[in-house]
């Protein structure tokens, strides 16, 4: 059996999420009131905020509702200092070291697993002082660690497949290493209080901190600066995301402590939920952190490889080709170094992954997708800049003419697409159509058109096939979305082009 596929359902084998569970399970039956928890310890929560399931959505699980209007501005929470969940270093017993050694293990883009690793003691530790916050957490998280391995194919997008796996095989490691260093543990050094972890308890307290924790200063350090910390913000962890947020956190200082509030950014209108911006972020980073995927998401993007022999399917299908694909003059690949897009990065983004490249390819192997595909410089479309500007350049260079023409403009000139047609519109209309075939191509390495999603999708699925099948819709929505915007402006350009001519 391949690596992944052990990977995959080992995952699944030690906490099995059985169909009955629900985001809504919290993990007891009835924990503490959170609001009276947070009032006790000295915080601030407007008599109008009620905690209160979201029915329209399975995946959105709890969250914060108005139970009569709020007038902007009004302040809704505030947390003291000390209720926030960090995992803070200096402080000094034993077990606490032994925590901070696995921390120092924890690669930096997973930072969710160190604080993870706090919140799985505070977990273990009994008469705990966030125990009323950590009882409320959900018992099941609907990131894709979680999915069965069907599922997981069933997001038929490799970037994320990639990504998933990464987690899934970090989990495994981490928990030979967890299991290593508690081995030789003096009871009363005993972390999480002689109690055992696995790759499963790992994911869910990485599951949970990556779906909850906010990025906010720290303690002052010695410069009088601050740090961005992570932390678990309890009660105000209860708001759902929206791009359009009626609610912002701030932080305030108060006799040298940190204040978190959270205040009323727009009116807030009687049972309107209370919804906070998680940021501008992918349906990758979504689904992979938090467990759901934005529909119309403005900030998602999809990734391509920048490689010549796809360069030149895509300007040969578009009827465009040109033999700088392959062997571009020494000007043309002068800029393309500049834009980073030749040979030497590309062995830079591979190293970055190499601690996990056995589990990759063989996951990849299992996914038959050729592991080729990391070997090679990824640029992305969509998003905000519609075309990654470093493809933008290197299409609008790679179809020139002649050199003069393009040394008249700068590189950010070359790299924006609000600069129109800088090396004219004949070239302009080549690129885009170049990318335009680029997504063609990418709409066809998807094993399912959207119609058929569609329909899988009312076939009563479970929850994580639900997601899956949202996300690969997403993107294919996406690529459809960038090839109509492509459309319009070539149709625009050409018109430009015919009125010229004509003039
Ligand atoms: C910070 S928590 C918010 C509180 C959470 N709903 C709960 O039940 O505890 C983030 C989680 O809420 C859900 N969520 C938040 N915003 C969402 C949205 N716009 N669409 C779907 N699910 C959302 C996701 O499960 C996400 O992982």
């Amino acid at each position: 059996m391949a690596v992944s596929k052990i990977v995959l359902s080992s995952l699944i084998h030690i906490r099995p999420i059985t169909c009955a569970a629900s985001y809504h399970t919290r993990l007891v039956p009835h924990p503490p009131d959170l609001v009276k928890w947070i009032k006790k310890e000295g915080g601030f929560v407007h008599q109008a905020v009620k905690i209160f399931p979201q029915e329209d959505n399975e995946t959105y699980g709890l969250g914060l509702v108005a139970s009569q209007d709020i007038p902007k501005g009004s302040l809704l929470i505030a947390l003291p200092d000390h209720i926030p969940l960090k995992f803070e270093s200096d402080a000094g017993d034993g077990a606490d070291s032994v925590l901070v050694d696995l921390a120092s293990q924890v690669p930096e883009e997973l930072w969710a697993m160190k604080l993870g690793l706090k919140l799985l003691q505070e977990r273990a530790r009994l008469g705990s002082f966030w125990w009323p916050y950590i009882s409320n957490l959900p018992e099941t998280y609907s990131v894709p660690i979680f999915f069965q391995g069907e599922d997981i194919k069933n997001l038929q997008y490799v970037p994320l497949l990639y990504q998933v796996n990464k987690r899934c095989r970090f989990l495994l490691d981490f928990d030979q290493e967890v299991r290593r260093a508690l081995a030789s543990v003096k009871p009363n050094d005993h972390p999480f209080g002689g109690q055992e972890l696995n790759a499963s308890s790992l994911g869910w307290a990485m599951s949970a901190v990556s779906s909850r924790a906010f990025r906010l200063h720290g303690k002052k350090l010695a410069a009088g600066t601050r740090n961005e910390v992570p932390m678990m913000l309890p009660l105000i962890d209860m708001c759902n995301h929206s791009f359009n947020p009626n609610a912002q956190i701030i932080q305030e200082e108060d006799d040298s402590q940190l204040l978190i509030k959270v205040v009323a950014e727009t009116e807030i209108k009687q049972n309107d939920s209370l919804l906070l911006n998680y940021g501008c972020l992918s349906n990758d980073l979504f689904l992979l952190d938090y467990g759901f995927v934005m529909p119309s998401n403005p900030y998602d993007t999809i990734e391509l490889k920048y490689e010549g022999a796809l360069m030149d399917a895509a300007s040969m299908a578009a009827g465009v080709s040109s033999p700088n694909f392959f062997s571009p003059a020494a000007w043309q690949h002068q800029i393309l170094s500049q834009l980073n897009l030749v040979g030497e990065t590309a062995i830079v983004k591979v190293s970055a992954y190499s601690h996990l490249a056995s589990a990759t390819s063989s996951f990849i192997e299992a996914m038959n997708i050729t592991s080729d595909l990391f070997n090679s410089q990824q640029v992305s479309l969509g998003g905000p800049d519609l075309v990654e500007g470093r493809l933008l350049a290197a299409l609008r260079v790679l179809l020139a003419s002649d050199s003069e023409t393009v040394q008249k403009h700068d590189l950010n000139t070359l790299q924006s697409l609000s600069a129109e047609a800088p090396l004219g519109i004949t070239n302009e209309v080549a690129v885009f159509r170049t990318i335009i075939a680029l997504c063609a191509i990418a709409l066809e390495h998807f094993p399912t058109k959207i119609m058929e999603d569609e329909s899988l999708r009312k076939q009563g699925v479970s929850a994580s096939t639900v997601l899956a099948i949202q996300f690969r819709i997403q993107k294919k929505t996406l690529i459809i979305d960038i090839m109509r915007n492509l459309s319009k402006r070539v149709k625009l350009l050409s018109s430009k082009e015919t009125t010229a001519t004509q003039g």
